[in-house]
């Protein structure tokens, strides 16, 4: 029945203003009807019909994905989209393509690593996508120690050129995403060779393609690096193999920000630090973290929805069975993750205003906040990926049968999703990098160096080492000061913990290599701490329309006494809580599920989803979910006939040999 609202009783339930949480979800109420145009705007164009994918060979899907990348890009020049209403299209077409790379690292590597001189020349090319380009850091014996890459940039000061060579197969480039078959050019990082001497790892544009025939130029060898997890999925991205036989380039692509080559083959430094050389990984994981909030939202979506739809179970006299949704277990695994996408949500904007915050003190020489700009951007890329990745499959599970269907949308989503926990960091070497961060904070205090920013609760050590969490009863738990101190006393008793263990060893490096494993722990305790601390600060903020403050106030809560419950070990054996207040602390989270319970379609209802977008039967708006997957199964090429092919060579011999064998 078209038109029919199957969920209406549960959208009339909703105690708040969905309108107006649709905006907080947006960041604004520019943001939110940008995103609502552009959206309805891609869901409109059959060119950017989706549902096929996982029926396609890898060369039919691939050929797809070139076609909607160039009606995009036509549609975003005849439509002349600014650069934001550009980035949502491309976000609401869904499809990792070569693009990504292209308007996500080579532009960004060029605008952050290059002086204005290349900004000129190169940057009018890449934004006209006259070059389109790739970023090529990786190689295939390396990826996550950056320091250990084996590339060669040696200059040649007899004719002003780099000699740009691939010493090894292990120095090959393994994994750019568009580097495969469409880039032309590639910021290549290298080993900076002059005079015989090694500088380390710098960036350089190399032309990798002829722009007249797209064949690779001389000396190059290029190509795809073959299928990867899943069908559809991320092979809609050409992630590519590349090598360098002395390929010549002149001295001016080398990115020269953060240091320059001299005619006369001399290295110099700028007075910026040589981290700036990793910048476009700090600007990209700021990004990851905000997509790791559209990815566990879109798959809690469609959980939310079909958890409503679906009943099981606790019929009374032939009446409608249970909603699985009312059951227990459901909300304990489904509204934690809820709350975690709102909370992303809200970390992520504050993420973004520290990293431009961060960019335009680098602009006035300012680079004091760098660190914890790099630790913060590592650390909840982490924390978020991992979480999100964890919480798709679980959105999966949380639709029984059918969310293994490719027609509801998760295993694609979980497989295009899922490697984000590997790029742009492995999410535990990041991890490692926050807790260098905080050992070195610990080591700090008492010296007179102030720990600031997200650090500087550890300027309270001595409080928070010895503080006794005040919860009597189970409201006690929804006091933000109350959750903020015992994460806070976590994170630090955690921290210093290790400091003291690290204290122990001689030589610090090797007490660091034994102790990895707390390491880690300790900077999850300290994502965890950030995370709740931006979720607490928004509420503090002036938030209008009925009801909304008071919903996210539950969700806050949510988010931090399930990663409470979740964590009980570090939040008991330190000592920051009881185990009765741990029980009063489940107590009060049970009360929460009930209190959310009613509002949970119209929480969803907020991501202003459409159905194109979440590309799910059984996350539909409509809720119409049997009827639709039903006919949904008749698509599949596999019922073209009703007899499939091979029925005569394979199924009818076995039959026959059965009635044979059955006869003797
Ligand atoms: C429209 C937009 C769309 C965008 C979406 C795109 C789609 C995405 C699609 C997918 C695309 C996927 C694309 C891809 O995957 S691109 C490839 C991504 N690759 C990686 O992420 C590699 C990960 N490895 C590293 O980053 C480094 O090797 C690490 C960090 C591990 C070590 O580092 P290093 O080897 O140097 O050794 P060190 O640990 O002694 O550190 C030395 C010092 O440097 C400081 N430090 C380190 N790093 C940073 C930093 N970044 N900013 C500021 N500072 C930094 C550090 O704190 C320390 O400071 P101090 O303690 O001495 O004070
Ligand atoms: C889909 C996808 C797209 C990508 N796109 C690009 C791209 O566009 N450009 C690009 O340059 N690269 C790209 N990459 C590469 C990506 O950035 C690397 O794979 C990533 O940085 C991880 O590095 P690795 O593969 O070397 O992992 P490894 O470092 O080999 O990790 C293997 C294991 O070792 C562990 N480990 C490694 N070092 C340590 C340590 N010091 N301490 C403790 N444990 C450790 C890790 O935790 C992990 O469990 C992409 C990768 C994928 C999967």
């Amino acid at each position: 029945m078209a038109g029919v609202d199957y969920l209406a009783d549960e959208r009339n339930k909703a105690e708040f203003d969905v309108n107006e949480m649709k905006i907080v979800w947006a960041g604004s109420r520019h943001a939110f009807e940008l995103s609502d145009r552009i959206s309805r705007l891609v869901a409109s164009d059959p060119a950017f019909r989706k549902d096929n994918r996982p029926m396609l060979s890898r060369k039919e899907l691939f050929k797809n994905t070139l076609r909607k990348t160039a009606h995009a890009w036509k549609r975003i020049n005849e439509l002349r989209l600014t650069e934001e209403e550009a980035n949502k299209l491309r976000f609401y077409v869904d499809e990792p393509a070569f693009a990504d790379l292209h308007w996500g690292m080579f532009v960004p590597a060029i605008k952050g690593q290059g002086t204005d001189e290349q900004h000129q020349k190169w940057l009018p090319l890449a934004y006209k996508m006259q070059i389109i380009g790739c970023y090529a850091q990786t190689e295939l014996g390396h990826g996550s120690n950056v320091q250990g890459l084996e590339t060669t940039a040696t200059f040649d000061p007899q004719t002003d050129e780099f000699i740009i060579h691939s010493p090894t197969l292990t120095s090959s480039k393994w994994w750019p995403g568009g580097l495969g078959k469409v880039s032309t050019h590639a910021v290549v990082y290298a080993r900076l060779i002059t005079d015989g001497k090694d500088h380390g790892v710098h960036g350089f544009i190399v032309q990798l393609r002829s722009l007249d025939d797209h064949s690779p130029l001389p000396g190059i060898i290029v190509g795809d690096i073959g299928m990867k997890f899943g069908n559809g999925a991320y092979n809609t991205m050409d992630n590519g193999v590349l090598r360098f036989d002395h390929v010549r380039i002149p001295r001016n692509q080398m990115l020269m920000r953060v240091s320059q080559v001299t005619r006369e083959g001399k290295y110099k430094q700028s007075n910026v630090p040589r981290q700036l050389v990793y910048g476009t990984m700090v600007y990209v994981r700021q990004v990851i973290v905000s997509d790791a909030s559209y990815a566990l939202s879109r798959a809690v979506c469609i959980a939310t929805r079909y958890s409503c739809v679906r009943r099981q179970f606790g019929s009374q006299n032939g009446g409608a069975e249970t909603q699985v949704i009312d059951y227990k277990t459901q909300q304990n695994r489904l509204f934690p993750l809820l709350a975690s996408a709102y909370a992303f949500r809200f970390v992520s904007e504050w993420l973004k205003w520290l990293y431009t915050d961060v960019m335009q003190r680098l602009q006035a020489n300012d680079f004091s906040t760098l660190p914890e700009a790099h630790a913060c951007t590592a650390g909840l890329k982490s924390l978020t990926t991992s979480a999100t990745a964890d919480g798709i499959e679980e959105c999966r599970k949380l639709c029984g049968g059918h969310g293994y269907l490719c027609s509801s949308g998760l295993p694609e989503l979980f497989a295009v999703y899922v490697p984000a926990c590997t790029y742009e960091g492995d999410n535990t070497v990041l991890l490692l990098q926050v807790a260098r961060f905080l050992m070195k904070t610990v080591s700090q205090l008492g010296s007179g160096k102030k720990p600031v920013g997200t650090i500087s609760y550890m300027e309270q050590a001595e409080h928070l080492m010895k503080c006794r969490c005040e919860v009597q009863r189970a409201e006690d738990w929804l006091k933000p000061s109350v959750i903020l101190e015992v994460f806070e006393a976590r994170a630090t008793r955690m921290s210093v913990a290790c400091a003291q263990n690290l204290s122990k060893f001689a030589n610090p490096e090797e007490g660091f290599s034994e102790l990895l494993a707390d390491l880690v722990e300790a900077a999850i305790a300290h994502c965890q701490l950030i995370v709740v601390s931006k979720f607490i600060e928004k509420l503090r903020q002036d938030i209008p329309g009925k009801g909304v403050k008071q919903v996210l106030g539950m969700l806050c809560n949510i988010y931090a006494l399930h990663i409470l419950h979740k964590n009980l070990g570090d939040f008991v054996s330190t000592g920051c809580i009881t185990s009765k207040q741990a029980s009063l602390a489940n107590e009060q989270l049970r009360s929460l599920y009930s209190q959310v319970r009613p509002n949970a379609v119209a929480l969803v209802d907020s991501f202003n989803y459409t159905d194109h977008f979440l590309g799910s039967v059984l996350g539909r708006y409509d809720g119409n979910v049997y009827p639709n997957l039903y006919e949904e199964a008749w698509k599949d090429p596999l019922n073209d006939s009703v007899v499939p092919d091979g029925y005569h060579e394979y199924i009818r011999p076995i039959l026959k040999q059965q009635l044979r064998t059955a006869r003797l």
